[in-house]
């Protein structure tokens, strides 16, 4: 009745509360992490026919066998252990020999398609592949980086590591897929059905329990550092999963990424996990519409060359860094409430709105010392949650909840 990798986890975060040194056992929020993930990995386990041609239940079994975690580096060949190595004729097959028109993603290191997998007496599987360009150096650094620290993590929020191919010509990462794209798409993708507040406040929960994990869940601690609504994938019931582990492991602050229990170094780096989830909050609430935004530009610029510079800028806003900087700058000078999106007037209940806008505030704060952890954050945007469905329930016929509120940040740039 046990899945083994709802067992493992089991087990292991058992054997560490009973670990003879105070010191070494873990912190109560952990266990909770530990076991919360144990639990979904027994419900996927019995929900889902993993493991039969596809060898996810296999790998997820010995990446928290005894063994395997004891090793502090892990080998290239550990990795090839933990992880299934698929073979270029079988991913070709799978995306019909890369045909450009299965091109889902670009990001900044290689194109994304998606995939089928045939399984024995099964329908086919479907795959999404990272197929890293291959003159960048940087983009083997990053496939390394992030087939190294996948094929260890599992976590409902985060994207499952299937496994990879890797030659002097060809890097290429294999995940599941995710039928509803990225919250990008649904943020700033033309004709998609723009999200309710509810689906909105739980995608924000999912990513902050996938952070959660990341920060506190695993044997050691994680800084995503790469969290945008580009990196947020949604799957068939829209549940977010984190992914774009790659650049985490890069830059100058990352320690590369992944370090043990630093008190000094983890405040920053997770401090800015929750600086960024800050940012994707302030996305998630206001406005895409160029117009209203270009407009409170305009008036706050008071600048009359900005009109001749509007129309050429427009073209180009597509891009989501342009939109939160500028949402970043006007929400310290116009009320957040005038910058909502349109679709959301009317259906945020205040109390819950009060409670957002705070946690939003304090996860930009100047002082990383100062931001709330992502524990307290997943704590706070469910009450806020729970807020919002008890006004719902109080007033069903409503929809137009008013905010009399006029919150204006007072923040810096990091
Ligand atoms: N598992 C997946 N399922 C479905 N679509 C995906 C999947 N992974 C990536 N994509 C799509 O491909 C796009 C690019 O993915 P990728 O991880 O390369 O992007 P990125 O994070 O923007 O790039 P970078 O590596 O530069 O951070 C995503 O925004 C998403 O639309």
């Amino acid at each position: 009745m046990i899945a083994p990798a709802c067992w493992e986890v089991f087990l292991d975060i058992t054997e560490r509360c009973l670990k003879f040194d105070p010191n070494e056992r873990p912190a109560m929020g952990e266990v909770e992490v530990q076991l919360e993930l144990a639990m979904s990995l027994q419900e996927e386990a019995d929900n889902r026919n993993i493991g039969d041609g596809i060898m996810l239940h296999t790998y997820i079994g010995s990446c928290f066998s005894k063994q395997k975690s004891s090793s502090k580096k892990q080998s290239p060949g550990v990795i090839q252990e933990l992880c299934h190595r698929f073979s270029l004729a079988d991913l070709r097959k799978s995306t019909n020999n890369f045909d450009e028109n299965r091109i889902i993603g670009r990001g900044g290191f290689g194109d994304v398609y998606k995939g089928y997998l045939k399984r024995d007496g099964a329908s086919d599987y479907t795959i999404a592949l990272k197929r890293m360009y291959r003159k960048s150096r940087q983009g083997i650094t990053e496939f390394k980086n992030e087939v190294e620290l996948l094929c260890q993590l599992r976590h409902p929020n985060l994207v499952s590591l299937i496994g990879f191919y890797d030659d002097e010509n060809e890097s290429i990462i294999v995940y599941e897929y995710m039928p509803n794209g990225s919250l990008h798409d649904h943020l700033y993708g033309k004709n998609m059905k723009p999200l309710s507040w509810k689906k909105r406040l739980e995608i924000c929960i999912g990513v902050a329990r996938g952070l959660h994990y990341l920060h506190t869940g695993a044997k050691r601690t994680i800084f995503h550092q790469n969290l945008c609504p580009n990196n947020i994938l949604l799957d068939t019931n829209m549940v977010p999963k984190l992914s774009g582990f790659g650049l985490s492991l890069l830059g100058p602050r990352s320690i590369a990424g992944i370090s043990g229990y630093n008190v000094k170094n983890n405040t920053f780096s997770v401090a800015y996990d929750v600086y960024s989830f800050g940012v994707i909050l302030l996305l998630v609430i206001c406005t895409k519409d160029k117009q209203v935004i270009f407009d409170k530009i305009d008036k706050m610029r008071n600048n009359q060359d900005f009109g001749r510079a509007q129309s050429g800028v427009l073209e180009e806003f597509s891009d989501v860094n342009q939109v939160s900087m500028d949402i970043y700058d006007l929400v310290q000078r116009f009320p957040l409430e005038e910058m909502i999106d349109p679709t959301l007037v009317g259906k945020i209940a205040p109390a819950c709105w009060e409670e957002v806008i705070d946690v939003a505030e304090r996860c930009l704060k100047q002082e990383p010392n100062e931001r709330p952890t992502i524990g307290e954050v997943e704590m706070e945007l469910e009450h806020a949650l729970e807020l919002q469905e008890e006004a719902d329930h109080a007033y069903k016929t409503s929809d137009d909840y008013i905010l009399v509120s006029t919150t204006i940040f007072n923040f810096e740039l990091e």
